[in-house]
């Protein structure tokens, strides 16, 4: 499992200027490995919480732990932090579009420097897990909305991070094209278990992960 558990303690987030917080005082345990839905009404705050998780938002008061160790403070220490312990997917992949498939999983570990034969195999399996085998060396605008979806959860997963932070990942699909991407997801968390957050507006999606945290 590459999975680690994550502490949220007393959060307290306002953006500035805004009168209202979107944080005050909300509390999470999320077990090592675990497969959580995250839903709630628009602007309750589910996108936030992700980027405070992540690394990327500040926040006035409250703890956020993953293995018991601070998400630390300071841009430098905050982007290894990222680079090593979280993995991002959005609704749109982002994949680089000028690179194939493969150089796209490549490419975070090209940034580490620990390319080599093992990681090629990786990203080979990688690939194979969500069904994209056959495709490593075609560009991204060759694939199907739901196959680069595929890509960009497997490129969230290629530095084996702690925390796996999906913001509507199949939120522009169709519902056949979603129910496909999400039963990808849900083999390539079987077989790593990184903890994951998973928002999502869609109820039937959320039904199926093993835990659903309600916002709001
Ligand atoms: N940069 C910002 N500055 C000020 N307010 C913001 C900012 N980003 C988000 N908000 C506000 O914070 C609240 C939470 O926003 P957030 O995007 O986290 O909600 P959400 O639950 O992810 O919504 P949705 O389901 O529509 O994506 C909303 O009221 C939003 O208007």
């Amino acid at each position: 499992m590459i999975g680690q558990p994550l502490s949220i303690a007393g959060l307290h987030k306002t953006y500035p200027g805004n009168a209202h917080p979107v944080f005050d005082g909300f509390q999470l345990e999320v077990a090592a490995g675990s497969l959580c839905a995250v839903v709630g009404v628009s602007g309750v705050g589910k996108t936030t919480l992700l980027n405070c998780i992540a690394g990327l938002d500040h926040w006035e008061a409250g703890a956020i732990r993953v293995d018991g160790g601070p998400v630390p403070e300071g841009a430098e220490a905050r982007a290894l932090y990222r680079r090593r312990s979280v993995g991002l997917a959005f609704q749109q992949p982002h994949l680089l579009p000028e690179f194939t498939v493969r150089e796209n999983l490549r490419m975070p570990l090209l940034i580490d420097d620990t390319l080599g034969p093992e990681a090629e195999a990786w990203i080979g399996q990688l690939l194979s897990t969500v069904g994209l085998g056959g495709l490593g060396d075609r560009l991204p605008g060759q694939l199907s909305g739901g196959e680069a979806a595929r890509a960009g959860l497997a490129r969230a997963l290629v530095r084996k991070p702690a925390l796996w932070l999906l913001d509507e990942p199949t939120g522009n699909l169709d519902p056949a094209t979603a129910e496909e991407v999400f039963g990808f997801l849900l083999r390539l968390h079987a077989e790593l278990r990184p903890t994951t957050l998973l928002v999502t507006h869609n109820p039937d999606l959320a039904a199926r992960c093993e835990r659903i945290v309600r916002l709001g």
